[in-house]
């Protein structure tokens, strides 16, 4: 877990860098900031003026009349102000968050799989970046307020009673300072609340994931215990981080309500002892007195808002970490993915099996979007594996080995269970790497090619193809990230055998039996391979809970996409060995 924590106060650049737009709205605050000085000054002077006219100068509604127009007309316009401001504010947090939610997906496709805990990123994508909104919505604009309406209500005092504002002016400062102590004090404890809170959703998402196993051994009650120590933990902390939060909105109230009063009493004094006279005199004591908390409120607001934000940012901070992650050879990406959205790249990864193609097949119409990447493989390009081992966390690596897989012919990988045959096809997408040797596409090293462009030119068919709750047909179109027609689809379920497309399916598989599950995954791999044109294909026990009569008639319809590629089976079922061009044992 990173152990950045929040800065206590201030712009974060990064934000600011990542999210565009968010410097327009600062702009945007900083102007209604000034329009909001210029009501309250206005305001106060009204306010004043009224009072002072009424009572010191004793003067009639009638006469008034104007004034208390002009009064009614400004608290509305400040009014309307503020809430410009706050739609502008939450329009603003709403894009920077969708920008780095997507920033972030996009990352995480990238990486290998297994990298980031299910539980946790779902929590920080979700509920971490959402918290940005006390950042973006509350503190930012209050921020911009703390400097813009000070300056301005100094310069009107300056003006209008110096003394006052020679006050202001000493004591304003302790509010920043002391809420930059409370923030210093309550930094780690942001970090810890949002720590709390992680851990509480990867507890639950582990939980939920390994629900039926634990019932199965009557162990699922016991898990309550569990539960309340991570939910009893996250209470503590979240009890902890609000008793400072309000201790620290009554220190910063105090501070400013001593100052004011200090200020009351100076110009209180003045009028006793005649230095402010008259209608004026009073006029002038009561702006005074109606501007200087006035001053210090949106710096009190800027302390009680830091609290609100602060579990944004130490998210934000576990955002950037993912988003400064080097996954394989990202960097060296040298053209921008067109397809685009994270929700594509959803898509098109939560069908692993299905690796995007790099262009459109002649005459494939159902394909909607462009595809302008070039593809880094050859046509049909030759695989090679020199010397590579691989190791998994907490295990002995696999034994090294050298392969290649001849360009334009059918590879069957048929070593023992448990030699690595999964592994190797994962390799090839970027999924793992060696921990020593190279793979190598032709002449060029997979480290040296852009990693996006090498995945388009595969189609991998996993051994266990990831289902979603939907049909059938909403399973298999995901093997195309911007549709493929119903004939297309229709046309992929027809060849891999696969049930009818109005069947319905769960994520975990429940619906279908695992053979039919199985030919799902084996539709949207033909899908992606029939519209995409992949030189590569890579497919884990394609047959592997068929029947022998089913598998002839898969491996049938499968014919004709070998032809002119580089497949790569792992099998050690016959009729697929019938099928090779070669067979590899290790
Ligand atoms: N995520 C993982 N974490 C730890 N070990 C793993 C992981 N995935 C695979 N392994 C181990 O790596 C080795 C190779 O696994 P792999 O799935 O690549 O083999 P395989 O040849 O495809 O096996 P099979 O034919 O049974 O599918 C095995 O010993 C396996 O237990």
């Amino acid at each position: 877990m990173t152990t950045l924590a929040p800065k206590p106060a201030g712009v974060d650049r990064r934000l600011l860098h990542r999210a565009r737009g968010a410097a327009v709205f600062i702009g945007v605050c900083a102007a209604l900031g000034a329009a909001r000085t210029a009501c309250v000054v206005a305001g106060a002077w009204l306010t004043a003026s009224l009072i002072a006219g009424a009572f010191a100068g004793g003067r009639s509604l009638d006469s008034l009349a104007p004034q208390l127009i002009a009064l009614a007309i400004v608290l509305a316009l400040r009014a309307l102000l503020a809430s410009v401001q706050e739609a502008a504010a939450h329009r603003a947090s709403a894009g920077v968050k969708s920008g780095l939610r997507r920033q972030a997906l996009e990352q995480l496709m990238r990486l290998p799989s297994g990298k980031h805990h299910t539980g946790r990123t779902a929590a920080l994508l979700v509920r971490g970046i959402d918290a940005l909104d006390g950042y973006f919505a509350r503190y930012l604009p209050q921020l911009v307020l703390a400097v813009v309406v000070p300056v301005g209500v100094l310069a009107v005092m300056l003006i209008a009673y110096p003394p006052a504002a020679l006050i202001v002016l000493l004591t304003l400062p302790l509010i920043p300072l002391f809420g930059i102590l409370i923030g210093l004090y309550t930094r780690s404890r942001a970090e810890r609340q949002w720590e709390a809170t992680s851990h509480l959703a990867h507890h639950f998402a582990d939980l939920v994931a390994g629900l039926p196993t634990l019932k199965a051994f009557g162990r699922a009650a016991k898990q309550a215990g569990a539960i309340e120590v991570t939910t009893g933990s996250y209470r503590r902390r979240s009890m902890s981080l609000l008793r400072v939060a309000f201790c620290s909105a009554l220190v910063l109230e105090l501070a400013a309500s001593l100052s004011v009063a200090v200020v009351a009493v100076t110009v209180g004094v003045d009028l006793v002892e005649g230095g402010l006279t008259g209608e004026a005199g009073l006029k002038t004591a009561l702006l005074v007195l109606i501007l200087a908390p006035e001053a210090y409120l949106p710096l009190r607001n800027v302390g009680a808002h830091y609290h609100a934000s602060a579990e944004g940012l130490a998210a934000a901070e576990q955002v950037f970490a993912i988003l400064g992650d080097t996954p394989e050879h990202a960097e060296t990406a040298s053209e921008p993915d067109t397809t685009g959205t994270a929700a594509s790249a959803l898509a098109r990864w939560s069908g692993r099996g299905s690796t995007p193609g790099p262009e459109t097949k002649p005459g494939s119409a159902a394909i909607t979007a462009s595809r302008t990447m070039r593809t880094p493989l050859g046509r049909a390009p030759t695989i090679m594996f020199r010397r590579t081992v691989f190791a998994y966390p907490g295990r002995q690596p696999l034994p090294e080995l050298s392969l290649t897989v001849p360009a334009g012919q059918t590879t069957v990988l048929t070593a023992r269970s448990g030699a690595g045959k999964s592994t190797l096809m994962a390799a090839l997408v970027g999924f793992r790497q060696p921990v020593s040797g190279s793979i190598a596409f032709d002449d060029a090293e997979l480290t040296d090619l852009d990693l996006a462009a090498v995945r388009r030119s595969i189609a991998w068919l996993p051994q266990r193809p990831v289902l979603i709750d939907g049909t059938v047909a909403e399973n298999v179109r995901l093997a195309v990230p911007d549709g493929a027609s119903d004939p297309a689809v229709a046309k992929a379920i027809a060849a891999a055998h696969a049930p009818a497309a109005t069947r319905t399916v769960a994520a975990d598989g429940s619906g279908l039996s695992a053979g039919e599950a199985a030919r799902v995954g084996l539709a949207r791999f033909l899908l992606r391979v029939d519209l995409l044109d992949p030189p590569v294909l890579l497919l884990d026990e394609p047959t592997a809970h068929l029947d022998s009569d089913t598998e002839q008639a898969v491996l049938d319809s499968f014919a004709p996409y070998r032809d002119q590629r580089t497949v790569l089976i792992a099998s050690h079922r016959p009729a697929v060995r019938a099928i090779a061009d070669r067979e590899v044992d290790w």
